[in-house]
């Protein structure tokens, strides 16, 4: 299934009816990446999306004004707005500006173009800081399911050096992905695939693996998680992310009745939104 970013704008709202607002994206299954909000402006959000584009209008529906916004360089925009930071024990950084970065932490540099994963959402953090916290030892294969601009396969192959596979359903995505494996000097322990899910003949071959990576939304991961549950090795583990804090337990449900259970979560914000990242041990 097709997955797409789309802008809206809402007219100037005060902050109850933004919040209904985005409870009723919400509820009709949208995720907002984004937000902009000026004092007395129009509102402008980011939703993420799947499937059939042209079906937004109708499954957002009349109850509250927006108008679609027209195409204009939202990855000239982003990639201007995106300033080095550190998180866990990574410094992210666009290729243009490396900015000062401590001696202690591993650079990723990430030019994410069309693709997702700039490095600043809450979803991608959270996957970087729990990383962090796994060993060498215990991820000796490991797969990045919905790898975007590769951040997090690249991240894991600097901490691990060790070969990781990373899967996208967008052909574009995968193409990101290994620029920035290169230009992270890890094009040789990097491999990206277009794939659905764990549908691909390399990524079915690292069965029964040490750790699925999975930041996509929740709908995906609840479908997923049965062929997560049968392509990792008892003890080994899944890192989940994409899911608001109100979709967690409802997650965790389905994934314990795999044979996953709960081991560490983060919280993290992005534009006012808590999203929390599982991660998960296999019985
Ligand atoms: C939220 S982005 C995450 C990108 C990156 N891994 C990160 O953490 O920043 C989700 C990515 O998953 C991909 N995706 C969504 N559903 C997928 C599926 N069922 N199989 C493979 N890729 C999928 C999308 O194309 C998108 O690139």
């Amino acid at each position: 299934m097709s997955v797409w970013t789309a802008w809206l704008e809402v007219p100037a709202a005060d902050r109850a009816s933004r919040e209904q607002a985005l409870e009723h994206l919400a509820e009709k299954g949208f995720v907002v990446t984004s937000r902009e909000v000026t004092r007395d402006g129009p509102w402008r959000i980011e939703i993420f999306g799947e499937g059939d584009r042209t079906a937004v209008a109708a499954a957002i529906g009349a109850g509250w004004q927006w108008e679609e916004l027209p195409d204009r360089d939202w990855v000239a925009e982003n990639q201007r707005s995106f300033q080095p930071f550190a998180v866990g024990p990574f410094w992210v950084h666009p290729s243009h500006d490396a900015g000062s970065m401590p001696a202690d932490l591993l650079p990723l540099r990430i030019d994410a173009g069309m693709a997702f994963g700039t490095g600043t959402h809450a979803t991608t953090r959270g996957c970087l800081e729990l990383l962090a916290t796994l060993d060498r030892a215990e991820t000796a294969n490991a797969v990045d399911v919905g790898c975007g601009s590769g951040i997090l396969a690249i991240a894991m192959a600097k901490l691990w050096q060790r070969p990781v596979i990373g899967g996208d359903n967008d052909a574009e995505a995968v193409d990101v992905a290994r620029e920035n494996a290169v230009l992270n000097g890890v094009g040789d322990l990097c491999r990206f695939v277009h794939a659905i899910g764990l549908r691909h003949d390399e990524l079915q071959a690292l069965s029964p693996c040490d750790l699925v990576v999975a930041n996509i939304l929740a709908g995906p991961l609840m479908e997923l998680s049965e062929s997560f549950s049968a392509a990792v090795r008892p003890g080994g583990r899944a890192l989940l992310s994409g899911l608001l804090l109100e979709q967690a337990e409802d997650i965790l449900s389905v994934y314990r009745r795999w044979g996953f259970t709960l081991e560490r979560h983060i919280d993290l914000e992005t534009g006012g939104a808590i999203w929390r990242t599982l991660l998960l041990r296999r019985d």
